[in-house]
């Protein structure tokens, strides 16, 4: 059972500051074909810390974005991260795009999911739905990471962080303030695709000193599965498992709601 690192390993994916070269909005392929709300529904992986989406993309959208994603700029992660960052091997864009992110939201039918939870088949009221998201859900975050892992590469364990950020307001002018408390993982690739291995794992924590820890709860690839986990100082220690064939290709972003 893997133990808690001593240090707290920290997933480095922070927006890029303005020393590095900001890349241009990509050409984003229209969002489309996407199924309705009414057809796919919101499970749960590990109950209050990960829930899936299966479906949230169609096959033939995962399939155009792949083949969009291949022609982005992409740059592999340095081999040694900096102090207390995890071992991230893989290759990434990252781009500040809200129009994207609001999209991504609207456009396919987690706005809907999200706005009304249904949980073991009974739907959420408004308490219950603030607790589960940490506050009024507005949107997803405008950093927009894309990751591809190749044979080999995976990202090892780490946590999440919290950020706290301006979310852009659609009815006024001023942003609200914000912060994300889910990450968001939409996976593209899976054994249909030909990508071997690179799940994404989660270790739960012993509930006390006494006690073992729960097994590893394993999220296992599906195209166009959406993986919503709790993240900041509720995150499960997680890792991106090692790809052993084919490639494996996520949009990673994160729920927002009001600070
Ligand atoms: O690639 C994965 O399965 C995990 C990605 C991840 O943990 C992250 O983006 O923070
Ligand atoms: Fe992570």
């Amino acid at each position: 059972m893997p133990s808690k690192p001593t240090k707290t390993k920290k997933d480095a994916a922070k927006p890029t500051g303005s020393a590095q070269s900001v890349p241009p909005r990509p050409n984003w392929p229209p969002i489309s074909p996407v199924l309705p709300a009414a057809d796919l529904s919101l499970a749960t992986l590990l109950a209050d810390q990960v829930l899936t989406i299966s479906q949230l993309w169609t096959t033939s959208l995962c399939k155009t974005y792949v083949n969009f994603l291949s022609t982005l700029p992409l740059t592999t992660t340095p081999g040694k991260p900096k102090r207390g960052e995890a071992v991230r091997v893989n290759d990434r864009f990252q781009v500040d795009d809200p129009i994207f992110a609001e999209r991504l939201w609207s456009s396919t039918a987690l706005k809907e999911i999200v706005e009304n939870p249904v949980i073991d088949g009974e739907a959420l009221n408004e308490r219950q739905k603030r607790e589960l998201w940490g506050g009024e859900a507005l949107g997803l975050n405008s950093n927009i990471r894309v990751y591809r892992y190749s044979k080999g590469q995976y990202f090892d364990q780490h946590y999440d962080d919290s950020n706290n950020i301006s979310f852009p307001s659609t009815s006024s002018q001023s942003a609200v303030p914000a912060k994300t408390t889910w990450t968001l993982l939409l996976y593209l690739s899976s054994p249909a695709t030909g990508c071997k291995g690179g799940e994404t794992i989660f270790h739960p924590e012993a509930p006390s000193k006494r006690e073992a820890a729960p097994p590893p709860i394993v999220a296992e690839l599906e195209v166009g599965m959406a993986l919503l986990h709790r993240h900041g100082k509720d995150c499960l220690l997680h890792e991106g498992r090692e790809v052993t064939e084919g490639e494996k290709w996520i949009i990673r972003s994160d729920l927002c709601v009001k600070r």
